[in-house]
């Protein structure tokens, strides 16, 4: 299933007709040089192009007053001093004759791409629109925005496609309050808060019972630059302790940016310890993307660091919800150049294409931490997945808000061109060759290669390093032929021959021994092993970090760890979803991303327990890491579990989570108190700002 493309040139054709600092960086160069950037890189040629449509009255009615519709409809034929005059009720908004229409354009474009996605014409897709929408509320435009796009598709879904839970990322730089006014005491059904609390298994037995009546609910993540309130649109109701009113509480997820300059640790730190677990847990049918781009280095608004490769990351992590629906409607974004590169990145990885390696990630800076704690600290009762999240840091970051806020009455901001010279320069983002070979398997004969996958044909004589073994008499042959293929297959992975690969064999322990004992250094230098399920002898473990060493099983070993062994015990085992996707998400995404490995090693020993859903999640997950290059290693006698397997491998989206039960209490504890003796030695696994400099 492919990726839809949304655009049209008459969303370009309005602009700005009179002198307003504050709204002159919205121009209609934007979506030209976003949509030219992708006709020029090929991508939009590999894209769905679906038409964009006008959204009927009925439809913007879902998140709009009559009246605020009614008063729109008359600017088409306004004189300018009518325009001007109309604008200045609404804040930071400008209004023109062409404008309605091309509002009505970009409200159509997300419902078009909603109807593409849910029919499965496509997996999903990006809508290029202008006006934006996120700040548009009930009766009122905003900053920039008329029609509230995302909000009105999220209701549109629900309504016509009957979807239950839709989560909205919002990753643009500015809060969308009007996304946040329009769903914060949603779900509007009495009884779904309490259905929260109960394990998810009797969950299911009550929706039987009250099936009849629509439960259903949006959940809203935003983060947006505030420095304790003094940023634009300057809200109260911004901050992290806004989480949602009512039935609606936990639905509502707001992380505050203090301070400029946030990079793409802190971006990937907030996702991998705030955004996803919420998202796993609310377990959504369908996702939508309020994607700004002024989140991007570069740009005057949000003069933040992150790079836009790490658009590519950020999609990647959401594509394996909702079965990989994924609706992305572009909302902000003002430097000409960071917006195409980070608009090229996020559809490039909607096309399956191989990630780009994270770089140069380091700590979380002390800000971001103090966000995060927050954050966590305000969702720990609406979230099993937070309950062990630390309390409020000690330095109460309101106060520093109601300060600056009462200092700040007097000041002006700076106007946005002098901020925009403090612009940094950045690299172009890396290339994402796609491997000839998606997916290599190496299989026992009687085992039937699974479609998509190539049957991996290395030459029969021995790897070179292993020569030197079998002069002095190694033990038995076919093993070292084995480990000798491994290599071979890895070499084809390093070169980018070849994708990922999948490894069938008759002695899982074996292989790990021979495939990793002092696996010889110019083959690969940093290898992420991660090990479901128990395994015996783990004596080719080295802590040199040649090799980081995750295992997640029922385990408890409690001696052997250090830096780069780290064991995940879970109590029932991985056939625990909840700890396992808790150990995933809050251990092994934060570890992996530091530690950027240029090979993954997937292994599964027999009898680990782990659900075939999880597995593929986790497959999916992983292949976000070292280009894609990740080697699955399972045994013979369970190769009941190749096909689930290889249609992760080919990025085929997992499906989603259903009997995700409330996290184990002791599990729970456990997987913190490791998390707190890891984090010194590594940065990114850190949630609170006690401790940092
Ligand atoms: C959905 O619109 C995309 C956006 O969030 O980027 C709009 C930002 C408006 C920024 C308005 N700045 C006013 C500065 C001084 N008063
Ligand atoms: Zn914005």
């Amino acid at each position: 299933m492919g990726t839809a493309l949304i655009y049209d040139e008459e969303m370009t054709k309005y602009k700005l007709l009179w002198v307003d600092p504050a709204c002159k960086i919205e121009v209609p160069e934007r979506l030209t040089v976003s949509y030219e950037a992708l006709v020029r890189s090929g991508l939009s040629d590999r894209c769905v192009s679906i038409p964009p449509r006008e959204a009927t009255d009925a439809e913007i009615l879902l998140a709009h007053s009559e009246e605020y519709l009614e008063a729109v409809k008359k600017t088409p034929y306004m004189t300018l001093e009518d325009l001007k005059e109309f604008t200045l009720q609404y804040g930071d908004v400008y209004f023109h004759p062409n404008i309605y229409h091309c509002a009505k354009l970009a409200a159509g474009s997300a419902l078009q791409l909603v109807d593409s996605v849910m029919t499965g014409k496509v997996r999903n897709g990006i809508a290029l629109v202008r006006p934006p929408g996120h700040h548009s509320m009930r009766s009122a435009a905003n900053g920039f925005c008329v029609f509230n796009n995302v909000a009105i598709a999220a209701q549109y879904a629900k309504q016509k496609h009957g979807v239950k839970r839709v989560l909205i990322v919002d990753w643009d730089i500015h809060h969308g309050q009007g996304v946040q006014y329009c769903f914060e005491d949603d779900p509007r059904f009495n009884s779904s808060y309490s259905l929260r609390t109960c394990s998810r298994l009797n969950r299911l037995n009550i929706l039987l019972i009250i099936f009849i009546l629509v439960f259903y609910s949006v959940l809203y993540y935003s983060w947006h630059r505030y420095e304790h309130q003094k940023f634009w649109p300057n809200l109260r109701e911004s901050d992290y302790d806004s989480v949602g009113k009512g039935n609606g509480a936990g639905f509502n997820v707001n992380v505050p940016w203090n301070k400029v300059g946030m990079e793409n640790s802190d971006y990937l730190s907030i996702f991998c310890h705030v955004l996803l677990p919420v998202a796993y847990e609310f377990c959504p049918d369908l996702v939508l993307v309020c994607a700004g781009f002024d989140s991007a280095i570069g740009d005057p608004e949000g003069e933040m660091c992150a790079t836009p490769d790490i658009f590519a990351h950020l999609t990647h992590l959401l594509m394996n919800l909702a079965g990989g629906k994924l609706c992305a409607v572009l909302e902000g974004g003002y430097n000409l150049t960071s917006l195409p590169q980070s608009v090229c990145q996020t559809v490039q990885t909607l096309l399956g294409d191989p990630l780009p390696q994270p770089a140069g990630l380091r700590s979380p800076c002390k800000s971001a931490l103090e966000s995060l704690q927050c954050v966590r600290s305000a969702h720990r009762r609406y979230w099993s997945f937070l309950k062990h999240a630390a309390n409020q840091p000690s330095t109460d970051i309101s106060t520093k808000r109601i300060k600056l806020a009462n200092e700040e009455e007097g000041k002006t901001e700076m106007a946005v061109e002098e901020r925009a010279a403090e612009i940094k320069e950045w690299p172009e983002p890396p290339e994402r060759p796609s491997p000839p070979v998606r997916c290599a398997s190496l299989l026992p004969e009687d085992v039937a290669c699974p479609d998509g996958l190539k049957l991996f044909s290395s030459s029969k004589d021995l790897h070179p390093l292993l020569a030197s073994k079998l002069q002095n008499g190694a033990d038995d042959q076919d093993a070292l032929i084995t480990v000798s293929r491994l290599y071979a297959m890895i070499e084809k992975m390093l070169t980018n021959e070849i994708g990922s690969g999948l490894v069938l064999i008759s002695d899982i322990s074996a292989a790990m021994m021979g495939a990793l004992q002092d696996l010889p250094s110019d083959l690969v230098d940093r290898v992420l092993v991660v090990c479901v399920g128990k395994e015996k002898d783990l004596n080719y473990l080295t802590t040199d970090g040649k090799m980081l060493f995750v295992q997640i099983s029922d385990e408890d070993k409690e001696k052997e760890k250090n830096k780069y062994f780290i064991p995940v015990s879970l109590k029932k085992g991985c056939s625990d979803t909840a700890g396992f996707i808790q150990a995933v998400l809050g251990l092994l995404l934060p570890l992996a991303y530091e530690y950027d490995p240029t090979l993954v090693l997937l292994v599964r020993t027999p009898g680990s327990g782990v659900d075939d859903s999880m597995w593929q999640q986790l497959i999916g997950l992983l292949l976000g890491f070292a280009k894609g290059h990740t080697l699955v290693l399972m045994q013979t006698n369970e190769k009941v579990h190749v096909g689930p397997t290889a249609s992760a491998l080919l990025g085929r989206p997992a499906p989603p989570l259903l009997e995700l039960q409330t996290l184990d209490q002791e599990d729970g504890e456990a997987l913190e108190r490791l998390r707190e003796r890891l984090q010194t030695d590594w940065k990114m696994l850190q949630t609170t700002s006690e401790g940092t400099e």
